[in-house]
């Protein structure tokens, strides 16, 4: 099924919970919800899912306007993170009752195979007769998520579905959910504020500041070509500078940085520059090797101390200059913001000579 939102506002009190949000999801698409806390993104979902009424705008499934619909009749399954199971109840029953309450309640017989089919496309076929308590916390994600599809629901809505579970298994249950939702080819909003979860998870990532959606694109787009200033420091590791553009040259002064080229007017700025934009090399520098994060075949992530600013950047491993001794750095580019909004991939004005 295809969701068009558009220009939906919500407040709450003197809260503008959501303001001109519009974002359409295709058929069988997984698009991500990204903010910082207060952003909005609980409230879009709650609105999708029929438990939230809106101020103005519009929202479509498959062209069908979904004002006045309820919630149980729009086929839309939905897992909170404090949607709790029913303790009191198996895990059978726990997914049965996802059947029982749709409008037309399929006979017993037919309520026992879909339970199963659908414990077995979870992967926990055995588990029907124990309690919400004698299982793991992934485990009752799992039977969440059944019960979510019994309704087999045409868009399924995820709010921090993953939030309880250790780093491990969240790992795990994040791949299979992902592989789960292209086997049933259906749609899928996931609520999160980890952006790897949202880059690993979904086809694009709609990004949310303050009530609106700031930009929606792939992960890929995020990082490459960021819209503002708020999304390229919300994504990745970019270490923010100030900066001023004199003639199409970013300076970074008084900051030992050599500038970078931007076609874009005159004035301050400020660059984002992610650690593959920071190259760190062995040589007489002003730049000082303070650590040393991660160390792929050719690259390694380390930390530079650039007059007391601590900057992220990539050395050639094995030739990683040495700990705590003066080295070199250098820029390859960075995205440069001026004070107008206008933004520019800044380039490097001498070719980086390795050292
Ligand atoms: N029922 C409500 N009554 C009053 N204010 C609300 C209500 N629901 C949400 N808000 C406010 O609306 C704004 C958006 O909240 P929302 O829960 O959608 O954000 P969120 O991005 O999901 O945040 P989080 O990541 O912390 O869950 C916040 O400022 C919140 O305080």
């Amino acid at each position: 099924m295809s969701i068009e939102i558009r220009d939906v506002a919500r407040r709450f009190g003197s809260t503008a919970a959501l303001e001109g949000v519009s974002l359409t999801v295709a058929r069988g698409e997984f698009v991500a919800l990204l903010g910082p806390s207060g952003s909005g993104k609980t409230t879009l979902l709650r609105i999708l899912a029929g438990l939230e009424g809106t101020d103005s705008g519009t929202v479509r499934v498959d062209g069908e306007d979904m004002t006045g619909v309820p919630a149980r009749e729009r086929r839309i399954g939905v897992v909170f993170q404090q949607y709790a199971l029913f303790r009191h109840m198996t895990v059978f029953e726990n997914v049965a009752f996802g059947l029982r309450v749709r409008k037309r309640r399929p006979p017993e017989a037919e309520i026992a195979r879909r339970v199963r089919e659908l414990l077995a496309l979870v992967q926990i076929p055995e588990l029907e007769r124990r309690y919400p308590d004698q299982v793991s916390g992934g485990q009752r994600q799992r039977v969440a998520l059944a019960r979510a599809l019994a309704i087999e629901p045409r868009l399924l809505l995820l709010d921090e579905p993953f939030g309880a579970l250790d780093a491990l298994v969240r790992k795990d249950v994040r791949r299979w959910v992902r592989g789960l939702h292209d086997r049933l080819g259906i749609s899928t909003i996931l609520v999160t504020h980890d952006q790897e979860e949202a880059m690993e998870m979904a086809d694009r990532v709609a990004v949310m500041e303050r009530g609106r959606i700031v930009q929606c694109d792939t992960a890929e787009v995020l990082l490459r070509d960021p819209a503002t200033p708020f999304v390229a420091g919300f994504l990745g590791e970019a270490s923010r500078l100030d900066c001023q553009v004199r003639g199409g040259v970013a300076h970074f002064d008084p900051l030992p940085l050599p500038p970078l080229r931007v076609a874009l007017p005159d004035g301050e700025a400020q660059a984002f520059l992610r650690p593959e934009d920071i190259a760190v090399l062995a040589g007489t520098g002003q730049g000082i090797l303070r650590a040393v994060r991660n160390v792929t075949d050719d690259r390694a992530r380390v930390i530079v101390d650039l007059e007391g600013i601590l900057l992220d950047g990539t050395a050639a491993s094995g030739r990683a200059p040495q700990r705590n001794v003066p080295c070199r750095v250098a820029l390859r580019g960075g995205i440069v913001f001026a004070s107008n909004g206008q933004r520019a991939r800044g380039e490097p004005l001498a070719r980086i000579m390795a050292g």
